[in-house]
């Protein structure tokens, strides 16, 4: 039975993990570790980690899982300095990132069978980084997918299952390969193009400053994702450089077909273009409740005392601005606390800082 947990980087992803467990089984232990004192303090805070490791590598003798969930550079690197810590016999080793070949390739290298290493992918997150971001129902109807390496028993498997249950995310297995060719084309590359159409409008600001504000819903909604963060995609973007090669070459034919499309002002192709996008769109499973996270976050400074949640839904309610959900995170000691409020649209959001303006003095902020 799993007791004690280890998890190394607490941001987003990391904090959602060791909320979801939490959540299903507040007994188990929970040390987390992250270069960022800030990241971890806010996680011991939150209820997410039990309790605070002073360095990367504690004393794991009683460890039975580690999670790492920093991003994928960090993780080899991580990977390789684990093989000379002393550590639990059985222990399972597990990660979260976004490409899976080098990772498992060095896992494979370095601990060598010794170690169960198991590769996982949650396949949900967000824009936003940070342990503030995390939620316990991150994953909820989600795919986790799992690579396990070939020293890794059913059982193994059914351990970290179990300890994960409380993500209630629908676990597939995938060889590595497979996994960073689909994750290139359905996550990687998407991240490239949105970040290209940015570059794209902000060229031509200078010659229309108007570009910014007129900026509406289709750019915003196809470009959210260039707000990730950079240091992470960067990494990914280096990891998954052969898959990614090959789509860059299809997406440059791809869109010469197109460029020629509307060069010979040819009506029908541009019609079936568009008319089949449609249908392959439009065909794409529903993504399910939970696993669309609550994107629009607004934090507001609030004093810490009985009744402040439902003073600030009455004021939201005056105003008929509907919330997906609400959460106090104290971060001083006593005094003040924050609440996140969520919000299913920028709109929601951008009413609610008006409205709690309107209504009292606290101080709203986005993250
Ligand atoms: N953001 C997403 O949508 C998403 C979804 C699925 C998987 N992932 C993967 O999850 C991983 C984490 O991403 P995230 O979104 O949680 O990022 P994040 O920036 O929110 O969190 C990463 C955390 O790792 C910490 N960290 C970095 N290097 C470290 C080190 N050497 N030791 C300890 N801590 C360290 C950072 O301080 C940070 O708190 C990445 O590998 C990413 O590819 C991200
Ligand atoms: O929704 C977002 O903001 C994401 O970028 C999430 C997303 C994705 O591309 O779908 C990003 C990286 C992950 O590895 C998995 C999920």
């Amino acid at each position: 039975m799993v007791k004690n947990i280890y998890l190394i980087g607490l941001g987003l992803i990391g904090g959602s993990i060791a909320l979801s467990i939490k959540q299903k089984d507040p007994s188990i232990h929970i040390i987390g570790f992250d270069i960022n004192e800030d990241q971890v303090m806010l996680a011991k805070k939150i209820g997410a980690i039990d309790e605070i490791s002073p360095t990367l590598f504690p004393n794991l003798a009683s460890v039975d899982i580690i999670f790492i969930s920093t991003p994928v550079q960090q993780t080899i690197n991580i990977i390789e300095q684990l093989q000379a810590v002393e550590l639990k016999q059985g222990v399972i080793i597990t990660d979260v990132g976004s490409t899976k070949v080098k990772i498992v390739e060095c896992a494979t290298k370095y601990l060598n069978g010794r170690i169960k290493f198991i590769g996982g992918h949650p396949m949900a997150g967000s824009h936003k980084s940070g342990i503030l971001a995390a939620k316990p129902h991150l994953f909820e109807n989600a795919f986790y997918i799992l690579t396990p390496s070939e020293y890794v028993t059913p059982h193994d498997l059914s351990v970290l299952t179990e300890v994960l249950d409380g993500t209630k995310a629908n676990f597939i297995e995938m060889s590595p390969e497979e996994h960073d060719k689909v994750t290139g084309v359905i996550s990687h590359f998407p991240h490239i193009v949105a970040a290209s159409l940015v570059y794209q409008a902000e060229s031509y600001e200078e010659q229309f400053p108007l570009v910014k504000r007129l900026a509406a819903g289709g750019f915003r909604d196809i470009t959210r994702i260039a707000s990730s963060n950079p240091a992470m995609w960067r990494d990914i973007l280096l990891h998954n450089k052969g898959p990614l090669l090959n789509l860059f070459e299809e997406w440059i034919s791809e869109m010469e077909r197109v460029k020629s499309f509307v060069e010979n002002e040819q009506a029908d192709q541009l019609y079936t273009y568009f008319e089949h996008a449609k249908q392959y769109r439009d065909g794409l499973p529903e993504k399910q409740k939970g696993a669309i996270p609550s994107f629009y976050d607004l934090f507001v400074d609030v004093p810490d005392y009985p009744g402040i949640i439902s003073e600030i839904t009455g004021y939201l309610a005056k105003e008929e601005i509907s919330l997906t959900n609400i959460r106090i995170i104290e971060t001083r000691e006593e005094i003040y606390g924050v609440l996140r409020l969520s919000f299913q649209t920028e709109r929601d959001r951008e009413l609610a800082i008006d409205c709690i303006g309107k209504y009292s003095n606290y101080d709203t902020f986005i993250i």
